[in-house]
């Protein structure tokens, strides 16, 4: 059974992840995925300075994260620049990474966590979609502690993603992470028990 597993930028996708993986359901992860593929050496890096410049990568090959960051989470139109570069790829390698568990074992369940599911029309490829939750404010004080970002810096990034709420409301499941991690892992047994059930 394929799950998609998404919410917004530091609502707990990857915490929920680690609860799921211990539960022995296996993850794929967008996140290590898209770096992956802009490690040294990779082709789509040179195809990233070919649009952005040269100066977008490190002395050592690898992309200057943090510089491209700056760059696209204010301008759409650079950000939409980036994703055609990098998205076809990553989608391929997801789908990959999916099949090769499934082929593993009949039954297993594997869930893709994958932040811009929605975003990226993806909703179609999983059975179920889960959406980790929390309100605004409080992914907005999360992303900021977590990534030590400033106010400005965070609410680009929370401006660069569909609104929590429209994800929340589009969910089959919902896992609420605004509580203490033992409410969150209750919820993710409570989940399970359904998956497994139907
Ligand atoms: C811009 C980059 C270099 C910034 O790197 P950085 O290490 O600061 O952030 P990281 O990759 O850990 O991403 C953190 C979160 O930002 C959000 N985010 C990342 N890219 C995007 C994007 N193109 N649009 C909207 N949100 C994004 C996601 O919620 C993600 O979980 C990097 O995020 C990137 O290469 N993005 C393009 C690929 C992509 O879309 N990745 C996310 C989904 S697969
Ligand atoms: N229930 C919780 N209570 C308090 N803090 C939490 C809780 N769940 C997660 N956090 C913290 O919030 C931050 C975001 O969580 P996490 O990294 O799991 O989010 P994410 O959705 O995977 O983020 P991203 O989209 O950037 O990959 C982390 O610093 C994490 O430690």
């Amino acid at each position: 059974m394929r799950i998609g597993l998404t919410g917004g930028i530091a609502t707990g996708k990857s915490t929920v992840s680690r609860l799921l993986e211990a539960e022995g359901v296996r993850i794929v992860d967008a996140d290590v995925i898209a770096r992956n593929v802009m490690n040294p050496g990779q082709p789509l890096l040179e195809a990233v300075a070919k649009r952005f410049g040269p100066e977008f990568l490190l002395p050592e090959g690898g992309l200057d994260r943090r510089r491209m960051a700056e760059h696209i989470f204010n301008r759409p139109e650079e950000r939409e620049a980036l994703n055609a570069i990098v998205h076809p790829a990553i989608r391929a390698e997801i789908r990959r990474q999916v099949e090769a568990w499934e082929a593993a074992s009949p039954n297993v369940i594997v869930a893709a966590d994958i932040p811009l599911l929605y975003e990226s029309g993806l909703e179609e490829l999983y059975e179920k979609i889960v959406v980790v939750y929390v309100p605004q404010e409080v992914q907005r004080s999360r992303l900021m502690l977590r990534d030590k970002l400033s106010p400005e810096q965070a609410d680009s990034r929370l401006n660069s993603q569909l609104d929590i709420e429209e994800k929340k409301h589009r969910a089959d499941y919902v896992i609420d992470n605004s509580g203490s991690m033992e409410d969150t892992k209750r919820q993710v047994e409570e989940l399970l028990e359904k998956l497994r059930s139907r």
